[in-house]
């Protein structure tokens, strides 16, 4: 019997996009793509059919709809079609292209030729975790990497998804990475993406769970921590940060909507860092920061 898989279309006000992947990753949605459509958003996630029918999509959609009305916005759109095995599998790497990121950077997806470029090129099969290189967040964090590394570098990342900032730290230099997620999926697609570089696991190690797992994991405090995770989840993880750093630690963080940016620093000023300099895409923002 072949497997079907349950593909949810949302249409929504670009701000919320990161919120809605939210949401749906509460719900239990996987390998989710967006799409720029005039001046809307169009965001699709994947469940097999038959965990779908454990999900309530009428209160998904009723808090999709409060977070959008918090905001001022239009409620979203939300339509649901089912797709075979092999349709589920291609449709979402059809809307991701190779791209070019910041200065440095090209990320190519996996499947397609490695071009010719002289960017470094980050190689990276997503699978269902979260990080193409397609969102501002990532694209900010990205970018905010190619000023901070030096050799010899050694970096937390919190919140890895598919791995790609651990990766990109790696190309740009550092030693060694420590990743942690707590999604299993994520620690394995950042698994499967080190191998995709031809980085090894003494370099970039990977576990599931956050910075307690971060705690035990290292043997010495690191010179960076990179978090691209929403604001609110990061505001709760700044008091916990201080057990890995040393006293000069440096900072990337993302996932921050430009309104909620006071809100991290306030909290970062509270636990003894500063916000050194702020970067934006349209509504995102990503705050560089350095332990006082
Ligand atoms: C927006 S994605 C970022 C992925 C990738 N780092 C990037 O920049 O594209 C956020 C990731 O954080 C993970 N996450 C959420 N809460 C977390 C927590 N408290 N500790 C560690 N990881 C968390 C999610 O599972 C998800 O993979």
């Amino acid at each position: 019997m072949t497997n079907t898989w349950c593909e949810l279309q949302i249409v929504c006000n670009p701000v919320l996009e990161e919120t809605v992947f939210w949401q749906l990753e509460q719900f239990g949605f996987r390998g989710m793509a967006s799409e720029k459509k005039g001046d809307v958003c169009l965001i699709r996630a994947y469940l097999s059919s038959q965990e779908v029918q454990a999900v309530d999509l009428a209160a998904l959609l009723q808090k999709l709809s409060e977070n959008a009305t918090s905001m001022g916005l239009a409620a979203p759109e939300m339509h649901q079609r089912s797709l075979d095995e092999e349709d589920w599998a291609n449709s979402w790497k059809q809307y991701w292209h190779p791209q070019e990121i910041g200065d440095r950077f090209l990320v190519n997806p996996a499947w397609l030729p490695t071009p010719d470029t002289e960017r470094i090129i980050l190689r990276l099969d997503p699978g269902v975790a979260f990080g193409t290189g397609n969102h501002q967040t990532t694209q900010l964090c990205l970018e905010a990497l190619e000023d901070h590394i030096n050799s010899e570098a050694i970096i937390a990342d919190i919140g890895c998804g598919s791995g790609i900032l651990s990766i990109a730290a790696l190309l740009l230099g550092a030693s060694k990475v420590y990743a942690v997620d707590v999604d299993p999926l994520a620690v394995q697609s950042t698994a499967s993406n080190r191998e995709l570089n031809s980085i090894s696991p003494e370099c970039l190690i990977v576990e599931q769970g956050s910075v307690e797992q971060l705690v035990s994991l290292i043997s010495a405090p690191v010179d960076g921590i990179v978090c691209n995770i929403l604001a609110e989840v990061i505001i709760k993880l700044i008091p916990q940060w201080n057990a890995i750093a040393h006293a000069s630690t440096w900072g990337i963080l993302s996932g921050i909507l430009v309104s909620q940016a006071q809100a991290v620093n306030d909290t970062l000023n509270q636990q003894g860092w500063r916000v050194t300099s702020q970067l934006q895409k349209q509504d995102w923002c990503c705050l560089n920061i350095r332990r006082t």
